[in-house]
């Protein structure tokens, strides 16, 4: 049996990237994924909204949902402050092994933490196990119909609080017709699309930015 496309991408980082250097991680993954592999990153285009929402956010509590091999992982804990914390979620055990490689090779281990397993079971049990109050950014870039369920789950466990950022990844391709319809008709909710391409293509995707009300 031969390598997974997981395990191809982190060999791609170990010969392309300088250990301990994020960016350099981030581009290596670009480019093994636009010119030899297309994977499911967030990428470089829809990547530069993901890091300007960041940026302006400047969360201490960010939480992502749907690790994958770790690409956003490294984009979003390149930006945080110092003592701010990314707590990521991944239900694939060898996408979790992949993404553990990689957010080390970046340096990043300190900021992240992994956790692995269906995020309906891990949401209700963050605050006891890691001390989170709540979380001032969300990433949704899981399966698309486990977006709805987990945005209502998180205001249900008061991990959200006012100001509290979602930014959704895929709204369009595949996209997330149901979590749209909730996050834009919510009074709960501002909701703003910000237009894009998918991954390494020319095709339309987006993220769509939600802040909580409260
Ligand atoms: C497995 O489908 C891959 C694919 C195929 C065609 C179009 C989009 C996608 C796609 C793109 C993404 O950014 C994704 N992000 C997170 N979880 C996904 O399942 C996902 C799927
Ligand atoms: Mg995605």
């Amino acid at each position: 049996t031969g390598s997974s496309q997981p395990q191809r991408m982190l060999k791609a980082v170990q010969k392309n990237a300088t250990k301990g250097d994020p960016q350099s991680v981030i581009s290596a993954i670009d480019h093994y994924c636009r010119n030899k592999e297309w994977a499911m990153n967030v990428g470089d285009d829809k990547g530069l909204i993901l890091d300007s929402v960041l940026t302006e956010v400047n969360p201490s509590a960010a939480l992502e949902l749907g690790t994958y091999c770790g690409y956003s992982t490294v984009r979003i804990a390149r930006l945080l402050s110092p003592g701010s914390k990314l707590i990521t979620v991944e239900f694939n055990p060898a996408f979790a092994a992949v993404a553990r490689q990689i957010i080390a090779y970046a340096g990043l281990q300190d900021k992240v933490t992994l956790v692995e397993g269906p995020s309906g079971d891990l949401i209700p049990k963050l605050r006891e196990r890691f001390g989170v109050k709540s979380f001032d950014f969300v990433f949704l870039d899981h399966w698309k119909d486990r977006y709805l369920l987990d945005t209502k789950l998180l205001e249900d466990c008061g991990l959200l609080q006012k100001g509290t950022v979602l930014l959704a990844d895929n709204v369009i391709c595949p996209g997330t017709p149901e979590y749209l319809k909730y996050v834009r008709s919510s009074p709960r909710y501002e909701s703003r699309y910000y237009k894009s391409n998918l991954e390494y293509t020319k095709l339309e995707d987006g993220l769509e930015k939600s802040v909580f009300l409260g």
